[in-house]
């Protein structure tokens, strides 16, 4: 479980980009962070890895208040939290497999790590993951050689093989087509319930968060203006969140987009026949 504590980040430009966020992310929970550019959805993400400083608040996770922590222990708590970036910042020299083994780095000794040499277990963890990801046959392919869809797929088990208590997710499906974005939010929804991992995505595409978040968390200006099931997330609650003039204009891009899609559903249907 994670909980959020009064989580509050002010930059040293002075920008208030996080004011009294207080939460918490049950076991298996997968929760949607929304709300316009700027709202301060990476700066929460990043405060609770530590990655931005907190200027305040608690960040626990089990019982340990991450906030709190200094540098030699913080890196060993940091093993806890799993990240899966929309780049996949994989290392496109090397092979799937290489790439899914480097979670285990925070695990293995340092003269392991350089040699590269891991463990049989972790080995076979990271096998059993491939499959899961449905990569099995792309264990020796190097990571430059898959597509956005596959190299997120590697991110995923890459995230998992370090056995995260806590999986953050920043914006997974932002360079993803949608057909593919469903299909990685369809497998990250799975493997949480299946491990009962409290998720927290950073998620831009309202209608895909509507589709696969049990939870979502709208942020306005550093501050949670809605926390609610999708169901409750009315065109009220959305020009909360956007602001009239925004939420408009994103749902005319919205049915833009799904139009756009049918069209070429369509057109590839009469291809085929
Ligand atoms: N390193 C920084 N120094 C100063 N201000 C920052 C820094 N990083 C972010 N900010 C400011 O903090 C606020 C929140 O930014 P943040 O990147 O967390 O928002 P966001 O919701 O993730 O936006 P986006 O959806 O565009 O990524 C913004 O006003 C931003 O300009």
């Amino acid at each position: 479980m994670l909980h959020l504590d009064g989580l509050s980040k002010t930059y040293a430009t002075g920008e208030a980009a996080l004011s009294d966020v207080t939460l918490t992310v049950p076991q298996g929970q997968i929760m949607g962070l929304i709300g316009p550019s700027g709202a301060g959805k990476s700066t929460l993400i990043r405060c609770i890895n530590r990655l931005v400083e907190p200027s305040s608040g608690k960040v626990i996770l089990g019982d340990v208040d991450l906030a709190r922590l200094g540098k030699a222990e913080l890196r060993r708590q940091r093993r806890r939290i799993g990240m899966i970036f929309q780049e996949y910042a994989l290392v496109e020299r090397l092979t799937v497999m290489e790439n899914v083994l480097s979670g285990r780095l925070g695990y293995v000794p340092f003269w392991r790590s350089l040699l590269r040499k891991y463990p049989a277990r972790d080995i076979q963890t990271a096998y059993r993951l491939l499959d899961r990801v449905g990569l099995m046959n792309r264990a020796d392919s190097r990571a430059d050689a898959l597509s956005g869809g596959q190299r997120q797929r590697v991110g995923i088990a890459r995230a998992l093989a370090q056995e995260p208590e806590l999986l953050l997710v920043d914006e997974p499906t932002a360079s993803l087509d949608p057909k593919t974005s469903r299909q990685i939010m369809r497998l990250i929804t799975e493997i949480c319930a299946e491990r009962g991992l409290p998720v927290i995505v950073n998620i831009h595409d309202v209608p895909l968060a509507q589709q696969f978040m049990q939870r979502i968390v709208g942020l306005r200006a550093g501050r949670i203006v809605f926390d609610g099931a999708p169901a409750d997330l009315t065109e009220a609650a959305l020009t909360e969140i956007y602001g009239a003039e925004d939420w408009n204009a994103m749902r005319q891009g919205d049915s833009e987009q799904a139009e756009a899609e049918a069209d070429a559903a369509r057109r590839l249907e009469a291809l085929a026949k």
